[in-house]
């Protein structure tokens, strides 16, 4: 087995006394989608606010690629290739489709090389290959207010591989989209992990079956089990901490 990407070791963030994550602990491999699940309040937000350093821990640690980033900075995390998108679109509606991607790309590039001659350059074919990934270059001109609500999410998607994210933090990535569009994101997260790691929240069994990746367990701060859907939907210990929403888990 080889290095992982992502190392989340025994990691507890508390709020007031109360434990929100409790001893956490998940590998994530370059190259791979892992899809978090777990009953409301199981801590999977505060996983990813602590692996982005949004919120710091007080025990444990968070390894990128080799390197302690548990309680770095929020945004010398992003530069170090994690970028986190969540359920709501971030994108500027007055701005077209392009314009939104060359945002992200510049940003991101303008950090390390302010004065490169050859950055313009680069942006536009940065641009241009993301635009074909996310399915968006017949609406590259488009006002990115009048995408459709799928491809708005796309177009997101698409601004956080611009900026040369390494691992991709997302939230319910399918939330409000048509069984059509959720199928097109379902490939779309499939082709991005060919070069990128994906740490994906979704409550919709239905979409995480068609991302065909394995699946952590999250349940009172810390990992109950991991294992393919199948196993985790046979699991009678993970029904139980449904409670009521077994159906959730055993329903395709
Ligand atoms: N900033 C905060 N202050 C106090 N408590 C918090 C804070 N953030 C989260 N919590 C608590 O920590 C626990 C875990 O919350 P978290 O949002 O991480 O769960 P979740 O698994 O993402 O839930 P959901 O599926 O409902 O979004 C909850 O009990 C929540 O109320």
């Amino acid at each position: 087995m080889g290095t992982p990407l992502l190392s989340v070791e025994n990691v507890t963030v508390s709020f007031n006394g109360f434990n929100a994550l409790d001893g956490m602990s998940l590998h994530l491999m370059p190259t791979s989608i892992r899809v978090l699940i777990g009953p409301n309040g199981a801590g999977k937000s505060t996983l990813l606010d602590t692996i982005i350093g949004h919120v710091r821990p007080s025990a444990g640690r968070v390894v990128f690629k080799g390197h302690e980033i548990t309680r770095m900075d929020e945004y010398k995390i992003v530069r170090r290739g994690i970028c986190r998108k969540f359920q709501a679109p971030g994108i500027l509606d007055n701005l077209t489709v392009a314009e939104n991607l060359n945002l992200a790309a510049r940003r991101h590039r303008e950090c390390w090389r302010s004065f490169s001659v050859g950055l313009n350059k680069e942006v536009r074919a940065q641009v241009e290959r993301v635009l074909t990934l996310v399915g968006l270059n017949d609406r590259k001109h488009a006002l990115a207010g009048q995408l459709s609500h799928g491809q708005k999410q796309w177009l997101e998607i698409g601004m956080v591989v611009a900026s040369d994210a390494e691992l991709l933090l997302l939230d319910e990535p399918a939330a409000g989209m048509s069984h059509d569009e959720s199928a097109q994101t379902a490939a779309l997260i499939r082709e991005l992990a060919k070069q990128h790691s994906l740490l994906v929240i979704d409550h919709d069994m239905a979409f995480v079956d068609q991302l065909d990746a394995p699946v952590s367990v999250m349940h009172m701060g810390r990992m109950l089990r991991e294992g393919t859907l199948e196993e985790i939907r046979n699991d009678p210990q993970i029904a139980a901490v449904y409670l009521g929403r077994v159906k959730e888990v055993s329903v395709a």
